[in-house]
């Protein structure tokens, strides 16, 4: 989770806020009736547990003083901004967490009218269904989970007050600590080769990596999850970088994140961009030969990690469909 270090009208840097506000909502609104997509069988959120990592931000003129006076005449104390962030968990009557973000900047803004813009970042709790035996057979509990150690979704808003009123002016959504390994397939060759370079060509290595995704609606709207039809779900992406590293036989790093942004942009015409951080966590090779079998023995890679950060945007994929 970040801030964005926007500046105040005398150039200075000027927010404060609470991190780690910890939210878990039962028997939230469930998220049904999403646009079903090819790479995906994923239908929608049960929601019977809306777990959130919340961070917060104030930002305004207002405050100035608190940093330069001492003076706390206008500071919302963090402690309240943590408190109201629960309370509204309760009043909040979407499905999303994009939805909930908003709900909460906007209550902001419009109890404090001193504060002009409220930036909230979430990364979700998740939890995973558990199988249990009813007596009858196995069957999915609907009351014990299992708090996964996986992937989660993120949101991101900023919420403006504007002479019209309070404005979404940044939204985001997202999905962090994507493990994925493709244990054949993935080739890395034709790199500069000079009196540096240590590393083996390979046309076939057991790749792994670790990805964030993040994606920019074209109407934020579209984000919030009132229309389901037009939201796009972490569930939904995370099954099209699947389905893409499993299709591609790949170059490289770079090569993949290309080849799955430009198909989550095709499946999802209301996403302006989509962006990438990844990292290498390529097993190190101990046995290439076992006899009798296709196997091999791998061990942890040790540090340093490559990365690359990357953006897909719709013009890439207009410009690859004119090719
Ligand atoms: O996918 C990769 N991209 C690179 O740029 C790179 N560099 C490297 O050493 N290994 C890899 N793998």
């Amino acid at each position: 989770m970040f801030v964005d270090e926007e500046k105040t009208a005398d150039d200075r840097v000027m927010y404060y806020g609470k991190g780690d506000v910890f939210v878990f909502r039962t028997y939230a609104t469930p998220l049904t009736n999403i646009t079903k997509i090819p790479e995906s069988d994923f239908t929608g959120r049960e929601n019977v547990i809306f777990g959130m990592n919340i961070q917060v931000s104030f930002r305004g003129e207002k405050f100035l003083p608190s940093f330069t006076e001492g003076d706390n005449s206008m500071v919302v104390a963090t402690d309240s901004m943590k408190n109201f962030i629960l309370a509204h968990a309760a009043k909040y009557e979407g499905a999303t967490m994009e939805g909930f973000l908003q709900f909460v900047g906007e209550r902001f803004l419009e109890k404090y009218n001193h504060i002009e813009a409220v930036e909230l970042s979430s990364d979700e709790i998740p939890y995973d269904t558990v199988k249990i035996h009813d007596g009858s057979g196995i069957v999915e509990s609907d009351l014990v989970y299992n708090c996964s150690r996986n992937e989660y979704s993120t949101a991101s808003v900023e919420v403006t007050r504007t002479d019209e009123g309070y404005k979404l002016t940044k939204q985001t959504g997202g999905i962090s600590d994507l493990h994925l390994i493709k244990v054949s397939g993935s080739s890395f060759y034709g790199y500069i080769q000079d009196e540096y370079t240590q590393l083996p060509e390979t046309s076939d290595r057991p790749l792994f990596i670790f990805l964030d995704l993040s994606w920019i609606y074209q109407d934020m709207k579209d984000g919030t999850g009132d229309n389901p039809e037009r939201y796009v779900a972490a569930e939904q992406v995370r099954d099209i970088a699947v389905t893409v590293f499993h299709e591609l036989y790949n170059n490289s790093i770079q090569h993949l994140i290309n080849e799955i942004g430009l198909r989550v942009l095709q499946r999802f015409p209301q996403l302006d961009q989509i962006r990438f951080k990844t990292n290498n966590r390529t097993w190190e090779p101990v046995i290439q030969d076992i006899e009798g079998s296709k196997g091999q023995v791998h061990t942890e890679p040790r540090p340093p990690y490559g990365f690359q950060g990357f953006t897909v945007t719709r013009k890439d994929l207009e410009n690859k469909g004119n090719k």
